[in-house]
């Protein structure tokens, strides 16, 4: 028998799948990381984490598996997007590696939009937001010049993890797509963007296929993680990409709804040339020459994480949710808005901050734990709203993340989105897709679709209630007011943060 593994690099912690030729899970671990906030606003990983992370990971996935290691084909990546790692002339990186949610860069991004001016939307494809790669690199090289002069290269964070278990440098176009340095519809870096940062070309790693072979593992790597030197190390991609391919977002007319760390709706798109006027992400697939559009929640799990850590610390999240059901979708009046480290979709925002509004004395832990869901649903809500407006038909959602594992969560989604909501048999999307792609680039299948008619499968659907339909509809119109109504209002409180 062979196996895969895909490896799921997120921002709470690492998962490795191990799954068979029928895309079964013969074997799974995951190993938590610290993420360090020294500042409001910012956020911080050690890359050593993440590298032992992963090799424990492996080695739990393998002997939870209980197969012979050498019988382990492939392995591949998915990783949280966008985050820098910069590495010395020795490959050894020089600070902590700053994050996708981390909003310390809105100077830079103003910096980029001046020098590049319609240019960056042109090439990148995106507009300069602080979560970004490239405000990151000219925020190192402003702040801590001596750190930056001893980089010689940058990395994503699971192209270092790669580079670690193979000794190979690479980074694949859909992670490489997150970067703005990327042309993204000519698959090179764009020199354009380049030189007018002054960056030479050896600043980045080569580029690569996610299904591309990147090496082999290293001999004392692959005996620390329970494998042997003959496993192959394919590419891998963006988490987001990753979780489209783990759940069949392969063809045109297919949407996502990824509930984790942050949270993202994504459509498929073929044509390169799509345009959303920058209003949402466009970024590469991990599918040869396919594309995606997608809208960002900044904190989505994260805002339901940082409840529960706050207010009910030693519960598990099904025991903080089990009392949500028997509270009225509304919430009994409260309106949370999940912009705890700022917004990206529609409101790319460093500075707003999230509200409770309209709090009552009779409300109940249960009404603010339903109202924060509801929140997060209401963000992901405007994404499929610039969707619709830009005349795509969004009628059903595969649904996947941390937040699919809620059944009630799952049919507020059906009811907030008004469009039929599928979950999957395997709540495991980025890992699955990740997986994937190691099958695919070891030959097992001949495209990406005929992998995931095997290993993708859907499990129950959830359709809209039309009274909690109504209801959605009315709350998310004064949704849509919060963000206007306290923008003022937190732009003073800002001096007040830490
Ligand atoms: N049982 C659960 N019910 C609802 N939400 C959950 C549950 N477990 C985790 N979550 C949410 O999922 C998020 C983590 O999702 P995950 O996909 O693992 O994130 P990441 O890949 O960013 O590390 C948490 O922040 C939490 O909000
Ligand atoms: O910044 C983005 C996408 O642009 C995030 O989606 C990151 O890629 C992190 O994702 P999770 O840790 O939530 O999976």
């Amino acid at each position: 028998m062979s196996y895969v593994i895909g490896i799921d690099l997120g921002t709470s912690a690492v998962k490795a799948l191990l799954i068979d030729r029928d895309g079964k899970i013969r074997g799974e671990a995951s190993v938590s990381y610290p993420l360090f906030h020294e500042h409001s606003g910012w956020s911080e990983q050690r890359p050593e984490d993440w590298v032992e992370g992963t090799l424990q990971a492996i080695r739990d996935a393998v002997a939870a598996a209980g197969i012979e290691p050498s019988e382990v084909e492939g392995i591949s990546f998915s990783g949280q997007m966008h985050g820098l790692v910069l590495l010395d002339a020795d490959r050894k990186p020089v600070r902590n590696a700053i994050l996708w949610n981390d909003t310390r860069t809105t100077e830079q991004c103003r910096e980029i939009e001046r020098t590049l001016g319609e240019d960056l939307l042109h090439i990148a494809r995106n507009p300069a937001l602080e979560g970004f790669t490239l405000p990151k690199i000219l925020w190192v090289r402003e702040h801590e010049k001596e750190v930056f002069d001893r980089a010689s290269l940058f990395l994503l964070p699971k192209d270092y993890v790669r580079y670690r278990l193979t000794g190979e440098l690479h980074m694949d176009y859909s992670d490489a797509a997150g970067t703005l340095l990327l042309d993204v519809a000519g698959k090179v870096w764009s020199r354009r963007v380049l030189e007018a940062f002054d960056l030479p070309e050896s600043f980045c790693p080569a580029l690569i296929e996610s299904h591309g072979l990147a090496g082999t593992m290293l001999p004392d790597i692959a005996g620390q993680c329970g494998l042997t030197p003959v496993t192959k190390v394919y590419a891998g991609g963006a988490d987001n990409a990753c979780g489209a391919i783990g759940a069949g977002i392969l063809s045109e007319g297919l949407t996502l709804c990824s509930i984790g760390t942050s949270g993202v709706i994504l459509a498929y798109e073929n044509n390169r040339d799509s345009d959303y006027s920058g209003k949402v992400h466009f970024f590469n697939h991990g599918k040869e020459d396919a594309y995606y559009a997608m809208g960002v929640t900044l904190a989505a799990g994260y805002s339901l994480s940082w409840f529960k850590q706050t207010f009910a610390a030693e519960e598990s999240f099904n025991e903080l949710l089990k009392g949500v059901a028997d509270v009225k979708p509304g919430s009994g009046g409260l309106l949370f808005t999940p912009y705890i480290v700022g917004e990206r979709t529609p409101h790319a925002d460093a500075q707003i901050r999230g509200s409770f509004i309209g709090m009552d004395g009779s409300h109940k832990r249960d009404h603010f734990a339903r109202a924060v869901m509801e929140g997060i649903t209401f963000s992901l809500n405007e994404s499929v709203a610039v969707f619709r407006e830009a005349g795509k038909t969004v009628d059903t959602i595969v649904s996947i993340g941390g937040g699919a594992q809620n059944p009630v969560w799952l049919q507020m989604q059906a009811d907030i989105f008004d469009a039929r909501v599928v979950a999957l048999e395997n709540e495991q999307g980025p890992g699955l897709g990740a997986a994937m792609l190691a099958a695919y680039g070891a030959g097992w299948f001949a495209s990406l679709e005929e992998c995931a008619d095997r290993f993708v499968k859907h499990a129950s659907a959830y359709t809209p209630n039309p009274d909690a339909v109504e209801t959605y509809k009315g709350l998310f119109g004064i949704y849509r007011d919060v963000y206007s109504s306290t923008r003022e209002l937190n732009n003073r409180l800002a001096a007040y943060r830490g």
